[in-house]
């Protein structure tokens, strides 16, 4: 389980973050809601160890990981897949997917075939070159490589974003697929209301970088703060 408390970051005398405290269980979707700029890449950044918080506390399992570098996050199964997807234009799919390979022990260093079964066109696609591929390819790409780290965190941050509706869908047949394997916490960062009703369990809303709702899925559903709080 994840557990972050109070935790505060800022960009250089700007602060991005206040006192924000969130969980998120193996077997559930948590969704972090909120507008542009709210704070949400701020957080995801945090929790994969890509910046620094001033204060406060990341524990997984019940262990701090504040200190340990985005490599060890990741050898400690805690999975990350940025906004704007980050795959390497001029490596192939197949080379794309073997970049998970540096954190995992050798044994798992092959491509699971359970990857292709999940996005079945990286596989038409292997030998094609990550640039080559369709904005929403590219995303099933990241989360594919994402999942060869055998996370049991995977933090999502827009993954719809961009992305045509189709797409859209089988990404979110994949979250729930994953999430009913129960053995991953998925930490899903969502804009769009509809999207997010669909996948949570639970959810929290950012706003100026403070947590201002958070409730379970049924909840988000009938929420009407929610809606305010998310109208663009
Ligand atoms: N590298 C940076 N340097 C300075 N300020 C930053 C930096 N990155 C983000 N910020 C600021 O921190 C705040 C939170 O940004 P963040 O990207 O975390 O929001 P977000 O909710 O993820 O937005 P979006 O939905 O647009 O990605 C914003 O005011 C933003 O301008």
């Amino acid at each position: 389980m994840l557990n972050v408390t109070d935790l505060n970051v800022s960009y250089g005398a700007s602060q991005a973050l206040y006192n924000v405290s969130m969980k998120a269980d193996v077997g559930k979707v948590t969704c972090v809601l909120g507008r542009n700029g709210v704070g949400k890449t701020t957080l995801m950044k945090s929790l994969a160890g890509h910046l620094a918080p001033g204060s406060g506390d990341i524990a997984w399992d019940g262990n701090s990981i504040m200190k340990l570098a985005p490599y060890d996050r990741a050898k400690q199964g805690i999975a990350f897949v940025p906004q704007g997807r980050d795959i390497f234009p001029q490596l192939t799919v197949e080379e794309n997917l073997q970049t998970a390979f540096s954190a995992v022990p050798r044994a798992q260093r092959f491509i699971d075939p359970e990857v292709f079964s999940l996005f079945p066109v990286l596989q038409q696609m292997l030998k094609r070159r990550g640039g080559d591929l369709s904005g929403g390819q590219q995303q099933q790409l990241a989360i594919a490589r994402a999942l060869l780290l055998r996370p049991k965190m995977l933090i999502l941050d827009e993954p719809t974003e961009g992305i045509q509706p189709s797409i859209i869908k089988d990404i979110g047949r994949v979250i729930k697929l994953l999430r009913d394997r129960g053995d991953m916490a998925i930490v899903l960062v969502e804009q769009y209301l509809d999207f997010a009703k669909e996948l949570a369990d639970e959810f929290i809303i950012l706003e100026r970088g403070r947590v201002v709702s958070q409730g379970t899925g049924e909840e988000l559903e009938h929420s009407e703060e929610a809606k305010e709080l998310l109208a663009i």
